[in-house]
């Protein structure tokens, strides 16, 4: 029987494991193989669209993005329409989807706490039977998957700053947990399928991610803060503004997720910037930044927002030989240009 690096708990080990099924003897075929097939679910999202930016400026890479546009759109992915080694098809990812691919990295899920609030059932729907049909996918067609995780299944965290060890602090019946609970379960489907099954995985954890492309009305907290200093609206701090988050820009995302896919551990691996602010010290530097004369409110809180949330990225250096590069004063410029652009606002 081969032997199968897997994850315990984090820690990179090799145990006894099903050798990854094979890729049909068509796609083993001299003339398939030259090019490499990627699927990318949710690939007309935030992180999803500049991941197929990257993944096409290879000339050997071939990307298939699927999609239901709840939260993505097709605007994100225009640039690549007609492209002969592109296809986007929109397709719900709870119902099972037959492509021939080598690659899947599986990011379909609304991300955004508003938007996965919004519909709850669609959304764990989504985590739990969404990812089953991705693996039965991979199963099939021999292909290896990577998971988008999240820093949320970390819960409210008792642990500071998280390793990939700590299980994490979740509410399984709160209002986050069609998310977090989803994220989890799904990390489950991604092992057992592969102890069972052999499918080749690998989990990455993102802590937020931002950038160019995030819904102008994202409701996440730098698209929120940015759009509001752009029009002059006040800066809304959910109370009481000194939790915490680690801003990761969205290019140093995406070489995680390759270098993670293409590399030889499953992990679970943190894929974020260690560089922590609290809320407050964000909305000070977007207003210093973008617009000095917006007044900064304190408005109401969500349940079970976590307080601190800052990545260990120690396995990320070491394994993936990552770093992100892009601070966030360097950032923030970059979405603000993009803010304005779509906003129809010019600076002042
Ligand atoms: N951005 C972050 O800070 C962050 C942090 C942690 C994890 N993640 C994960 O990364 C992934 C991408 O996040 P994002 O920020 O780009 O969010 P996003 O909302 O912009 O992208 C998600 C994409 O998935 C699509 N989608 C949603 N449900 C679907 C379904 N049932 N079938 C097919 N497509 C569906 C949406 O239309 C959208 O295009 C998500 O899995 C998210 O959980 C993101
Ligand atoms: O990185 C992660 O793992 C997760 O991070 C985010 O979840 P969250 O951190 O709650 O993201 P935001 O909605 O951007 O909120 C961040 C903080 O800003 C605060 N906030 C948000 C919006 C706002 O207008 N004002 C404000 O103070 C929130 O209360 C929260 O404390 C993402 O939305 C998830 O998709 C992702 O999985």
């Amino acid at each position: 029987m081969a032997k199968l690096e897997v994850s315990n708990g984090g820690n990179s080990a090799v145990s006894e494991g099903k050798p990854p099924p094979l890729p049909s003897p068509r796609r083993n075929s001299k003339f398939l193989q030259a090019n490499m097939r990627i699927l990318v679910t949710g690939g007309a999202g935030f992180i999803g669209s500049h991941l197929v930016d990257k993944l096409l400026e290879k000339e050997t890479n071939e990307v298939i993005v699927v999609d239901n546009y709840f939260t993505g759109s097709k605007e994100n992915l225009k640039k690549w329409v007609e492209h002969p080694r592109f296809e986007l098809i929109r397709h719900d990812v709870t119902e099972p989807l037959l492509v021939e691919v080598d690659r899947i990295y599986h990011l379909a899920c609304p991300a955004s706490p508003i938007f996965y609030k919004y519909n709850p059932v669609k959304t764990i729907k989504t985590n739990v039977i969404g990812t089953m049909n991705i693996l039965g996918l991979a199963k099939r067609v021999g292909a290896r998957v990577l998971l988008t995780s999240t820093s949320e299944v970390y819960g409210d965290p008792l642990q500071h700053p998280q390793t990939e060890e700590y299980w994490g602090n979740v509410n399984p019946i709160g209002v986050r947990s069609c998310y977090d609970e989803g994220k989890r379960v799904a990390e489950t489907l991604m092992f057992d399928y592969h102890r069972q099954h052999g499918i080749e995985i690998r989990i990455a954890r993102i802590f937020n991610t931002y950038g160019p492309r995030m819904n102008i009305d994202d409701g996440r907290v730098v698209s929120n803060f940015i759009a509001q200093a752009i029009r002059g609206e006040s800066l809304t701090i959910q109370a009481p503004g000194t939790q915490t988050r680690s801003f990761c820009y969205v290019s140093d995302m995406v070489d995680g997720l390759i270098k993670l896919m293409e590399g030889e551990v499953i992990g679970p691996i943190n894929i974020g910037n260690p560089d922590e602010f609290t809320v407050l010290d964000l909305a000070k530097k977007v207003k210093d930044l973008m617009n000095p004369k917006v007044e900064l409110e304190i408005v109401g809180n969500t349940p079970d927002d976590p307080r601190k949330r800052k990545p260990d990225i120690t396995k990320a250096k070491q394994i993936l030989g990552w770093t992100p590069k892009i601070s966030l004063l360097e950032g923030l410029p970059l979405m603000e240009e993009d803010f304005r652009r779509r906003i129809g606002l010019n600076k002042n």
